[in-house]
């Protein structure tokens, strides 16, 4: 199967000037090819030697001196015969020396992926390691290299496995006893036992596709609140940089804005909303519709509120989060504690006469974190915070990294064991050891066992051309 595959051929490196560039070639056909660019390369290279190699056109001019590399199958990332040409790294160059590896009847261009898929396809890696490739070209955090590094090393191939394996046993047992009930009399005694433990153990990595998420795309934390809480000072002062817009007239901003920020690691989109109140002007009405709309789609939002509001106040903007955790806290702290001295020295920028009124009437609630945007006081805290709230505990590099695709198969398989567990109180075998079957092919789609084309197609489309 692997002699007839034709030969793939792809840039490995970004198109864009660089200190190397690499053109890479996978399949039966890939030395004589790789030859036919540098003929200066024996018939029968060492594997893994870096050969020095001048790189020619068709009439044999030379186009580049650079890296001649061989892998002989099965002993490469694909598990073909890889050849690699490590030219200097000018994307015209490196086009050439593409363009006359596929001048060969031989060689197409590779698809998206498609080295990754091959070596899928030739058991060099599991489905979940091989997505763990694209994770890691795609990772844009720390926390996501580190998981997805995970992946690569076959973090989440093994909790799979772990899973695969019994199941696969007990599915076979249980056809056992239905086949040959007489050999294998009692190898279903402990069915419902097994079946509610690996029940057990798919939505624990169920429940895990959470933090995945939240590694692969980022966190996403908005902050909101009435206007003129101190939204985009403490913005800026969590970016590090004067990104918003701050003023005294209230309803300053209008449009949300959003900055990327990375937290000990994990990546996250911050955005500053529109202030929140009633019978704002037009535009204004716009904004808030959109802080509506945002709020409704991020991670975390935290409610900022003017010094000193009550308990019910809160209560009321807490509403506006819909469904989505909300982490209220107390703004313009430096205001709440020197409100009586403030009242003595006259309002210094910042100070509305009503935040000191508010403090004055001495409605404040006392357990809600208080931040100053201004002095920067409890940002820190406040970012440690949000941390929490989002992360909770544990470092994200020990992640298991489950997809959304990932977790709809564990999703498909639990549901398939609770309907094995249901029938072993109240049905016959076989539709108990169907609905293990069922569970171990919605699993197979993750570790890669029962995968169908259509499955490899879609997942491999999101990889880039030549990885
Ligand atoms: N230049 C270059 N760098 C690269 C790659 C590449 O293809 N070319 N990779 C890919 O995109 C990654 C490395 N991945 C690889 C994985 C396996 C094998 C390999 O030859 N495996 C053999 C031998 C294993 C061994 O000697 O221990 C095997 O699995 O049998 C090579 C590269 C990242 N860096
Ligand atoms: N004393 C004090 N003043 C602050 C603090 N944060 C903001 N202010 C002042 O309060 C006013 C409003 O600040 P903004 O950051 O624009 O408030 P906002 O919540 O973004 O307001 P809108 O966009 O209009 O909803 C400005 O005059 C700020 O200088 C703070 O922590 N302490
Ligand atoms: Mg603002």
């Amino acid at each position: 199967m692997m002699s007839d595959s034709p030969t793939i051929a792809a840039l490995a490196t970004a198109p864009a000037a660089g200190a190397v560039g690499i053109l890479r070639l996978s399949g039966p056909a890939a030395l004589d090819v790789g030859r036919l660019l540098a003929p200066g390369v024996p018939a029968q290279p060492t594997p893994r030697h870096a050969y020095l190699a001048t790189f020619v056109d068709a009439e044999g001019r030379a186009l580049d001196e650079g890296l001649f590399l061989y892998f002989r199958a099965p002993q490469s990332f694909t598990g073909e015969d890889v050849v690699e040409l490590q030219a200097h790294g000018s994307p015209r160059l490196l086009s050439l020396l593409l363009a006359r590896a596929l001048e060969d009847a031989r060689v197409r261009p590779a698809a998206p992926g498609e080295f990754t898929r091959r070596a899928f396809l030739n058991g060099r890696m599991d489905l979940t390691r091989a997505e763990a490739v694209a994770d890691l070209v795609a990772a844009d955090s720390e926390a996501a290299v580190r998981a997805a590094a995970a992946g690569l090393s076959g973090v989440l191939a093994s909790r799979v496995r772990a899973l695969e394996e019994p199941l696969r046993e007990l599915h076979a047992d249980l056809e056992g006893v239905l086949n040959f009930p007489d050999e294998a009399e009692g190898a279903d005694a402990e069915a419902a036992a097994r079946v509610a433990a690996l029940r057990a153990q798919a939505e624990v990595l169920l429940a895990e596709a959470g933090r995945g998420r939240l590694v692969r795309r980022g966190a996403r934390v908005a902050l909101f609140g009435p206007v003129n809480a101190g939204k985009s000072t403490l913005f800026n002062r969590l970016v590090g940089e004067a990104r918003a817009l701050v003023d005294d007239e209230p309803g300053t901003t209008r449009d949300a804005l959003e900055a990327r920020v990375e937290w000990d690691g994990l990546g996250v989109t911050l955005f500053d909303t529109a202030g929140l109140r009633e019978a704002p002007g037009r535009v204004e009405a716009l904004g808030i519709a959109r802080t509506r709309e945002l709020l409704a789609g991020v991670d975390l939002a935290v409610l900022v509120l003017p010094p000193g509001a009550s308990e019910a106040e809160a209560e009321a903007w807490l509403r506006e989060a819909g469904a989505t955790p909300v982490l209220a806290v107390d703004g313009k702290c430096d205001v709440a504690g020197a409100a009586l001295t403030v009242s003595k020295e006259g309002l210094r920028v910042g100070y509305t006469v009503a935040d000191v009124a508010q403090v004055m009437s001495g409605a404040t609630s006392g357990t809600r974190p208080r931040v100053s945007g201004l002095t920067g006081e409890g940002v820190e805290p406040l970012r440690a915070t949000m941390l929490g709230r989002l992360w909770g505990g544990g470092t994200p590099s020990a992640v298991a990294l489950v997809s959304e695709r990932h977790a709809d198969a564990l999703r498909r398989a639990a549901e398939a064991l609770s309907r094995a567990g249901a029938a072993s109180q109240a049905s016959t075998l076989e539709v108990v050891s169907g609905e293990v079957g069922l569970a171990l092919e919605a699993l197979g789609e993750v570790s890669g066992t029962t995968v169908s084309e259509a499955l490899l197609d879609a997942i491999f489309q999101r990889f880039c051309i030549g990885k």
